[in-house]
């Protein structure tokens, strides 16, 4: 495979709906590089608790579930899939079970550790692959790549990101009130901030990126900034 444009790794973390997972994925695909949604992971992991009728706070059992899942993350920015026990789960882990049952979930040190070392074998292989990968997630810069040549912290108002996720919502044929998805990503903030193992923060080395002004293509066009501020971005010679 040949190399892309981007040189390393820029590691994007923010709150829900912030953007990181659009944006990410276009930044990747601009660059010719590789692209790990690491919250498909921790959503798939979730489906599998749910799926074993195992109680998303019975740490025990969710470890147990954790360890079985066999969890395939692809990194092809144009075609990023989640298979969970050979079948693609891309759909059903954006539902709104998999979303309620998750910050638990992803509250749990050692599905953490699972989850970061699997991340990291992927950001190896797409680095030695494509020369280059966007991750994104809530701590990539502070856990899973701390080395990263770029991290940016996304922000945005809570108002902004749930008028963004209902429009999501309703297109993807999923009714949903804003009031009702502000009040869940609220509670997501609360929580995934709150929690005692790597809590959504940004790395003291980020770049803070705020959102609530920018459409997606100016979003993209901040970052393609830093990209090439920082000189990761190669003109790769005879493709
Ligand atoms: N800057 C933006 N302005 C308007 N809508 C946006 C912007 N960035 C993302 N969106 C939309 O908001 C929704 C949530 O974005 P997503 O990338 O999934 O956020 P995150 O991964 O941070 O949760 C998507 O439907 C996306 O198209
Ligand atoms: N690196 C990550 C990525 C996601 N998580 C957790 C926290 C989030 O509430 C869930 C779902 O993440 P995801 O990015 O898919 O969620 P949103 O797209 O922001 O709704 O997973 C995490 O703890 N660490």
């Amino acid at each position: 495979m040949g190399h892309g444009e981007l040189r390393g790794v820029v590691a994007l973390d923010g709150p829900s709906g912030t953007g990181k997972s659009s944006a990410a994925r276009r930044l990747a695909a601009t660059l010719r590089a590789r692209y790990l949604d690491t919250g498909a992971m921790y959503r798939a992991i979730t489906l599998a608790v749910l799926r074993a009728g195992v109680e998303p706070t019975d740490t025990e059992r969710v470890v147990e579930v954790a360890r079985a899942a066999k969890l395939t993350q692809t990194s092809d920015p144009d075609a990023s899939r989640t298979l969970l026990d050979g079948q693609d789960v891309g759909a059903e882990i954006r539902g709104p079970e998999v979303t309620l049952a998750v910050s638990p979930v992803s509250a749990v040190a050692e599905v953490r550790e699972l989850l970061v070392e699997h991340q990291r074998a992927i950001i190896a292989d797409a680095l030695a692959t494509a020369g280059g990968i966007v991750v994104e997630g809530r701590d990539i810069g502070t856990v899973v790549a701390p080395r990263a040549e770029l991290k940016v912290y996304l922000t945005a108002d809570a108002q902004a990101r749930a008028q963004r996720r209902t429009k999501q919502d309703t297109a993807s044929g999923r009714a949903a009130t804003v009031d009702a998805v502000l009040a869940d990503v609220q509670r997501r903030d609360a929580y995934d901030s709150s929690r005692r193992v790597s809590p959504l923060r940004p790395a003291e080395d980020a770049v803070e990126l705020d959102t609530t002004p920018l459409d997606l293509p100016g979003v993209v066009a901040a970052l393609l900034d830093l990209v090439e501020q920082r000189g990761l971005r190669v003109v790769a010679v005879g493709g």
